[in-house]
């Protein structure tokens, strides 16, 4: 495997992640009165592989989402390319840097945001907090003034920064912690669930805010989020990952076409006589008169008896038109969320079944979890 250790020209670089594996060791209760009686003295400890052998980059200043069902191993993965925890095997560099390993120059090249969280002071008006943060990152005055003005424009801060944080509403303190987060300007920003909770008016305006920092300011960004409009309203890319594997590197378009996203075309012909069969991997579901319906032929993909994934929509839609004389032209794609729920509900990437999950019943406390790993990258101050 190649090394991934920092170098000089390394410092232009997005995120990347070589075979990042992290395995947690967690104390669970036997299970009846006796056997948690038993675990009191001695306590059976199973592993639990949360993340395993994810490869993946992010080239600079582009966004990427990181998607995947509840317990996928997202988290865990940001928690390695942020510092907090120490990969069991593989290697990330971040911007250049080894997150785990070097700590301290990590937290001046990131900014991380966890919708759930804070990293404000609870007690203070926001703008003390980046006062304090001006600080801690030794940001010059003027270049803060300057960068708090334009945050200011796209989040509308000013509004309620002077208000204490314990009295923000949700989305008025993740828009203060966006604001927290790149006051430092850093290349590299990692948010977890950002808009969660959010109305969609306020979400629009963070993933403006968003689109505005990777395309004017280039920088470069791991997003997680379970919801599937900001995917499509801000992702290029995705990487897809189930029970702690990658499921797939690439387009929603791909997305939709390996996991049943299912489209129809239709089309009215001129003439109306279909001269041809259609282009390979597209079949004809119906026909009335010179209007024809074209769909996938189900040859691939999930469900499929086999062989390449079925043309995506956009390609379909090419050869359709390349094929016949098209007069008109209407195109049905069901929704992006019940793509994603074939995705996830997909069986075959499931790993060998966890020790965790033959009987014993999980303690909560994980024996080595994220808080006897490291500290958080940034100066975070959870309310
Ligand atoms: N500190 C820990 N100790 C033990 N197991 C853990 C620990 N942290 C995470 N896990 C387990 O690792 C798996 C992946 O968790 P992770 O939080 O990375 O998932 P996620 O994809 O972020 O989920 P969600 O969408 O619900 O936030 C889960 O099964 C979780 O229970």
């Amino acid at each position: 495997m190649a090394t991934l250790a920092a170098g000089p020209d390394t410092a232009a670089e997005g995120i990347v992640a070589r075979n990042l594996t992290r395995t947690f060791h967690t104390a669970v209760r036997r299970p009846g009165f006796a056997g948690a009686l038993r675990s009191l003295v001695d306590p059976l400890r199973v592993e639990k592989t949360a993340v395993r052998d994810v490869s993946f980059s992010v080239e600079r200043g582009r966004l990427l989402a990181l998607l995947g069902p509840n317990g996928a191993g997202k988290s865990t993965t940001i928690k390695m390319l942020t510092g907090i925890l120490t990969p069991t095997s593989g290697e990330a560099r971040v911007a250049g840097v080894v997150p785990y390993r070097e700590r301290e120059r990590n937290a001046r090249n990131i900014g991380a945001v966890f919708g759930q969280r804070t990293q404000l002071w609870w007690d203070l008006p926001a703008r003390e907090s980046f006062a304090v943060l001006r600080d801690v990152y030794g940001v010059p005055q003027a270049e803060h003034r300057a960068r708090l003005a334009e945050f200011d424009s796209l989040l509308e801060l000013s509004e309620f920064w002077d208000t204490r944080v314990r009295h923000l509403s949700l989305g008025q303190r993740v828009r203060c912690d966006l604001a927290a987060a790149l006051l430092h300007d850093p290349p590299v920003v990692f948010l977890d669930e950002p808009t969660i909770g959010m109305d969609v008016v306020v979400k629009e305006q963070v993933r403006g805010f968003l689109r505005h920092q990777v395309e004017r300011r280039g920088r470069t960004v791991l997003l997680t989020t379970h919801d599937m409009t900001e995917v499509a309203r801000l992702a290029e890319r995705v990487v897809l990952i189930n029970h702690g594997r990658i499921v797939l590197d690439g387009s929603l378009e791909e997305i939709r076409g390996r996991f049943g996203g299912t489209w129809q075309v239709h089309a009215t012909l001129d003439p109306a006589e279909l001269e041809g069969a259609p282009p390979p991997g597209i079949r004809v579901v119906r026909r009335e008169g010179p209007r024809v319906v074209f769909g996938p032929d189900g040859s691939g993909g999930p469900g499929g008896s086999g062989g390449a994934a079925p043309p995506t929509v956009h390609r379909a839609l090419r050869a359709i038109v390349e094929r016949y004389r098209v007069t008109d032209l209407a195109l049905e794609e069901n929704d992006l969320e019940d793509v994603m729920r074939a995705a996830y509900l997909r069986r075959e990437e499931r790993p060998v079944r966890d020790a965790a999950e033959d009987g014993a019943v999980a303690d909560g406390a994980a024996a080595d979890g994220a808080a006897g790993d490291g500290a958080a990258p940034a100066a975070g101050r959870s309310a």
